[in-house]
């Protein structure tokens, strides 16, 4: 089936007189997703850094580009499947990483929601280190659609080790170092809603479950929340530096992808210490307000890396056109964050797949009507910037 026919599932849904269940425009989405989730919870996933001028700017750096459309090329069929370290993925978007998402879920289980909702529509996740189901339970749920695991690599070696052995054994195909994030940035609606701690304790299952973790506790302590808490802190946020990246190399030989790579220079030095892919991201502002946006750090690192690997990308991805822009400016797959994350306050694992086939149905429908059928095809297509940075 093709992707765009869930248009048709909800026209002709409608004909019938059964509405869709679910929001299919962001903005009515992320309204639902507000009124069904208590305000600290909703601050802590919607929030950002600063007076978050970069997420904004995240999501406007989409409207600055267009595509001119081809015609006369009969796009009747689409190929929206993408190359990922030798995988065939039927769709070029992914489920970026995101942790403490059981507390935007009715029953508390949001990354089983996100990796039922992966195996459904062959959409990868990127599971994260901060769930609240350990990373097997999160593997087995994925199905046969390929996962990747995301590493918060701690301060602990062998932590980190155990974390990346357990992450191959359930069938991980590769592991996404997070940069970005071993101290969180200035989230003023975090620390308005003063909910950081009891969000802390909600995402620990891959630590709780970690045999070198475990051993770190006291025995009696092992099943005391406020011990793990404290344990949890005193591992969590390494900053990692370039001199890290050899013995991270030497914990796996599953591909490697450094998340929050925005610079050039560093996405080729990455490349020159054996690095497999570069995510280009910067935390969707959560973490460095005032930064530009995601968007625009793309065209420089696609071109620093030559296709010599795969560059991901996330941050502001709202829709299919979103997609479809970023895919044209060289990204090899699009993750999604909060639009997934309303999808569970909504729904759950319906709600993930409402959104996911939602914004690949309007990739799908958009690059049949631009002529451009193909990946391919959108990687040579005429992008053009349609207005200045300061608009
Ligand atoms: C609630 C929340 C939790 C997140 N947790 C993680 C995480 O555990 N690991 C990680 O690498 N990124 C995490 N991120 C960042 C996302 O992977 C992604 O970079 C970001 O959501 C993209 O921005 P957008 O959602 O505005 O599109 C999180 C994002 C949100 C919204
Ligand atoms: C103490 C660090 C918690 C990070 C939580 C997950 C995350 O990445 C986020 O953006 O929030």
């Amino acid at each position: 089936m093709a992707f765009g026919d869930y248009q048709n599932e909800i026209y002709f849904g409608g004909l019938r007189g059964s509405v869709p269940p679910y929001p299919v425009a962001f903005a009515a989405l992320e309204l639902t997703a507000e009124a069904a989730l208590p305000t600290s919870v909703w601050s802590y996933v919607a929030g950002g850094a600063g007076d978050e001028r970069t997420q904004r700017a995240n999501v406007e750096a989409f409207a600055r580009w267009g595509i001119v459309p081809r015609m006369l090329v009969g796009a009747t069929e689409r190929d929206l499947s993408v190359d990922l370290f030798g995988i065939q993925l039927p769709s070029p978007i992914f489920l970026a990483p995101v942790g403490v998402v059981g507390i935007a879920a009715q029953d508390g289980h949001g990354d089983l929601a996100a990796a039922r909702a992966s195996a459904a529509t062959g959409v990868t996740m990127i599971a994260s280190t901060l769930s609240e189901d350990p990373l097997e339970a999160v593997g087995d749920a994925l199905g046969e659609t390929p996962g990747l695991f995301q590493l918060y690599t701690p301060k602990d070696r062998d932590l980190a080790a155990s974390l990346v052995s357990r992450a191959e054994a359930a069938g991980y195909k590769a592991i996404v170092v997070t940069l970005d994030t071993w101290m969180t940035g200035w989230r003023p609606r975090d620390l308005t809603t003063a909910n950081f701690p009891q969000l802390r304790g909600a995402a620990l299952a891959n630590y709780v479950t970690d045999p070198v973790f475990r051993a770190a506790l006291p025995e009696s302590s092992r099943n005391d929340p406020r011990a793990i808490v404290e344990q949890w802190a005193s591992v969590f946020g390494n900053p990692l530096t370039w001199a890290d990246l050899p013995w991270l190399r030497s914990l796996t030989t599953l591909p490697i992808i450094l998340k929050g790579i925005c610079a050039a220079d560093d996405a080729r030095r990455a490349i020159d210490v054996g690095i497999d892919g570069i995510y280009v991201s910067n935390h969707g502002g959560r973490q460095a307000n005032g930064g530009l946006p995601a968007l625009d750090m793309l065209p420089d690192v696609v071109a620093a890396v030559a296709g010599c690997v795969p560059v991901l990308f996330d941050s502001g991805v709202r829709s299919g056109s979103d997609v479809v822009i970023a895919l044209a400016m060289g990204a090899t797959a699009v993750g999604i964050g909060r639009p997934y994350v309303y999808g569970v306050a909504v729904g759950g694992t319906a709600g993930v797949i409402h959104v996911l086939r939602s914004i690949l149905a309007e990739a799908d429908l958009l690059m049949g009507v631009n002529g451009l059928p193909t990946i391919a095809s959108l990687r040579t297509a005429d992008l053009r910037r349609v207005g200045a940075l300061s608009d």
